[in-house]
């Protein structure tokens, strides 16, 4: 049977991403891994691991063996300086997210696989970009929601990046509607929960503390709330996003949705960062991208924890056979 092909991006080079794809590389596997990066990076970062890594033809069917990577080359624009950020690098990052989401959108890939990308950097190169998030939902054209998962938590977010300041006004009816069912679908069809139970966090302090905190819970996102339950969903809230990750409450749910980005990020990365994955819902392909950032920190020092990429590159294996399956 020709293996399931995942493309793989490792994104920032002179972060952990290429050593996190060559030690997912090492892992026996069934499916195929496509890297779009530049191959002279990823052999250093072999290098330095000390692990060894062939790089062959995509069409290869090796590369779906242990040691081994599919080679989509972008080439970096100058030499790279590990735990550098260079803005000359940005572009070929880029050009090879746009390249793999491309060939999932033409089903060459079955998904896509992404390691961190550094988004001041692209933004220094020019390049306007928020999150891959965004970049894949203009490319694919459609609405997603992020959604981030360790265990039995999942959290999605009805913002992603954009500054605080923003935010109240970007909670609007369309868009907790938008999100609501986008998550409710691919708690149904990706994860294969047959009437997902979802809790909404309110805005403001204690959910708006009855108008007197603040009105987004009753003028917005109560009745897009109601809307919805009356075409079926199960939701309960606005919640007040202090108490709503109690475990006791969490038991109730099948994921949270949260209003934006740090109301929702801080207690799943708290509790689980090492293992937690970020999921693009309502694309076209299942997109799993770690849960944490360039690290630069740590890059070529070894000791980055590949467990969030392994996680990754799991989920987006079983969902694209899943998907493969119901089709
Ligand atoms: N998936 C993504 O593309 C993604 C996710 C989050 C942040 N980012 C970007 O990464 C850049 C740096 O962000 P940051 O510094 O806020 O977060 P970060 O995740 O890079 O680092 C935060 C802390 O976590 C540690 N850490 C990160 N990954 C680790 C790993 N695999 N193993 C062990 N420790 C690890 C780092 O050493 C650091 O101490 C920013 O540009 C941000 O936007 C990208
Ligand atoms: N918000 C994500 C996180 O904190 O893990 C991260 O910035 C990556 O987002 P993209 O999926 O847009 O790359």
């Amino acid at each position: 049977m020709t293996p399931l092909r995942l493309a793989l991006v490792p994104g920032e080079p002179a972060g952990v991403g290429p050593e996190l794809c060559v030690r997912l590389a090492q892992r026996p596997r069934t499916h195929a891994l496509i890297a779009h990066g530049d191959p002279g990076v990823l052999m250093d970062a072999a290098g330095r691991l000390g692990l060894a890594l062939e790089l062959v033809d995509p069409a290869d069917t090796a590369a779906s063996q242990a040691g081994t990577l599919g080679l989509v080359a972008f080439p970096v624009a100058r030499p790279v300086q590990v735990g550098q950020l260079d803005v000359a690098n940005a572009a070929s990052v880029i050009g090879a997210l746009t390249a793999a989401a491309r060939g999932c959108i033409d089903g060459r890939f079955a998904g896509l696989v992404t390691g961190p990308v550094h988004k001041a950097i692209v933004n220094d190169a020019g390049i306007p970009y928020s999150g891959t998030t965004e970049l894949l939902a203009r490319q694919a054209g459609c609405d997603v929601v992020m959604m981030l998962c360790h265990d039995d938590l999942r959290v999605a977010l009805v913002t992603t990046h954009l500054p605080l300041r923003e935010v109240a006004d970007a909670i609007t009816p369309a868009a907790i509607d938008r999100t609501l069912r986008i998550v409710d679908g691919a708690l149904r069809r990706d994860f294969g929960i047959a009437a997902p139970r979802i809790a909404v966090l309110g805005l403001n302090p204690h959910a708006g503390e009855d108008g007197h905190l603040g009105s987004e819970e009753i003028d917005v996102i109560a009745p897009a709330m109601a809307t919805l339950r009356d075409a079926g969903l199960r939701l309960v809230g606005p919640l007040p996003a202090d108490t709503a990750f109690l475990p006791a409450k969490l038991a109730d749910f099948d994921a949270v949705v949260a209003m934006y980005h740090d109301q929702g990020l801080p207690v799943l990365k708290y509790s689980g960062f090492e293992r937690a994955v970020n999921i693009t819902l309502g694309l076209p392909y299942p997109r799993v991208a770690v849960d944490h950032g360039t690290a630069l920190d740590l890059a070529g020092t070894g000791q980055a924890d590949p467990s969030s990429l392994f996680a990754a590159a799991d989920l987006a294996a079983r969902l694209a056979s899943n998907r493969a399956r119901s089709a």
